[in-house]
């Protein structure tokens, strides 16, 4: 399901006034998918909270029932041991949501079954007394646990069925006190599924209003990436713009004085271009510059960055660069700019487009700055405009260098 298509389904549930839990068939298998391992942990968790506590009833068995305690004991041995602790197991493991709710409610079931046994097996006075903890049972499998709504109903449903079945017919029990019993259990039924039921419609509400804000976020993440994007990127070239450039090369200036690196730069302009504009017109000047930037992107390193430095000037920030390398990369892209044969008839009638690359490289470490780097390279380019254009030349950095020196 595409993210629009959630939303909108988890605004129609929010907005709904139906009695119904479940959601639409996608959006609950949603809710199944990122809730079920919590869920299948807490039931497990809760089960385990409730085998002292059931245990507890042993103390009543002794005193009510002393002469079959060994029999009840290990009838609710069995119970816990064959029936809930492998469900438990299952469950933590990880079994369908039909499955997981059917396994827990069968455990309310099955209490209720074993309760009512222990009830029929003895008929010592007061034994009956047992009948009035009865509704215990739902409080746990309705409220402790909770059951989904509709296992709820079905387990409560079932308890109640087997509590008749062996109640009505219980001799000892004095009919006033069966009354009494059954009213509070059936009392307690209503109050655990009323119960029951809010609190697995609050769960849910819960979580489609969390979901809805993760979607939200998510979209709002993906505007601010895409603005990002965009206020880094020349809109013209599609490479990247003069402040990406400036950013970057702060931050790979302080990198590499941290590293004891060097960098490199090439400025880079367009020979000729204002007789190119002025014959071809600015569309296909337009062109022009996107062909250049094109071929010098991909003839520069994945580190490097080619950014539009404004109007027909362009920067190649090179990381780890030493003079050589330097060097031979100002020249790869020279060549790659003029192999582009785009004629420039403006200028003279065999021209075609070039450009003129200053290059420098310095270290931070020699006590310099990133302004120092760019503006030797940019007077390296200015030098080869002088020396003809469509050549590169690389800044003499020693002059720089021995006056930096001077000054440490
Ligand atoms: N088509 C187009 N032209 C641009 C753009 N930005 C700057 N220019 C043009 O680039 C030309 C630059 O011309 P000049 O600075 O005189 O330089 P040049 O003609 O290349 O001469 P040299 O650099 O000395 O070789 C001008 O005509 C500008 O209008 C742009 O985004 N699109």
């Amino acid at each position: 399901m595409i993210d629009d298509t959630l939303h909108k389904a988890i605004d129609a549930e929010l907005g709904s006034k139906r009695c119904r839990l479940r959601f639409a068939k996608q959006l609950e298998a949603r809710f199944e998918e990122d809730t079920q391992r919590r869920r299948s942990h807490m039931l497990v968790v809760a089960g385990m909270i409730a085998i002292p506590i059931y245990f507890l009833f042993l103390v009543n068995d002794y005193s009510f029932r002393a002469e079959i305690f060994i029999q009840i004991l290990l009838l609710r041995l069995a119970g816990i041991f064959v029936i809930s602790l492998p469900i438990f197991w299952l469950v933590y493991r990880g079994v369908s949501p039909i499955m997981r709710e059917a396994l827990m409610a069968s455990i309310i079931v099955m209490t209720m079954l074993i309760a009512c046994l222990v009830l029929s097996a003895s008929t010592t006075p007061f034994s009956y007394f047992d009948v009035f903890s009865f509704g215990l049972i739902l409080v746990a499998g309705n409220i402790f646990f909770p059951l989904r709504f509709s296992y709820a109903c079905l387990s409560s449903a079932l308890s109640i069925l087997i509590m008749l079945t062996f109640v009505l017919d219980y001799e000892p029990m004095p009919r006033e006190a069966k009354d009494l019993a059954l009213l509070g259990i059936f009392t307690t039924t209503l109050f655990t599924l009323v119960t029951n039921y809010r609190l697995e419609r609050s769960e849910r509400k819960s979580y489609l209003l969390v979901l809805r804000e993760k979607i939200r976020a998510g979209y709002y993440q993906k505007d601010n990436q895409k603005l990002s994007q965009l206020s880094m990127t020349d809109p013209l070239t599609n490479i990247a713009n003069r402040r990406q450039f400036d950013s970057l090369l702060a931050t790979r200036w302080q990198e590499a004085g941290e590293q004891g690196a060097c960098l490199g730069l090439m400025v880079v302009d367009i020979d000729y271009f204002k007789a190119y504009n002025d014959y071809y017109g600015h569309l296909k000047g337009d062109k022009c510059l996107r062909k250049v930037a094109a071929a010098m992107q991909a003839n520069s390193r994945d580190t490097d960055l080619v950014a539009r430095f404004g109007g027909e000037e362009f920067v190649i920030l090179m990381a780890e660069a030493t003079a050589a390398s330097a060097r031979q990369a100002a020249e790869r892209i020279r060549q790659s700019v003029e192999a582009l044969q785009i004629p420039n008839v403006g200028h003279s009638s065999h021209s075609v487009i070039t450009v003129s690359v200053g290059v420098a490289t310095l270290c931070p470490s020699d006590g310099l700055t990133s302004a120092d780097l760019f503006a030797h390279a940019d007077a390296a380019m200015y030098i080869a405009k002088q020396q003809g254009r469509n050549r590169s030349w690389v800044a003499d950095t020693d002059v720089l260098l021995s006056s930096a020196n001077a000054i440490n």
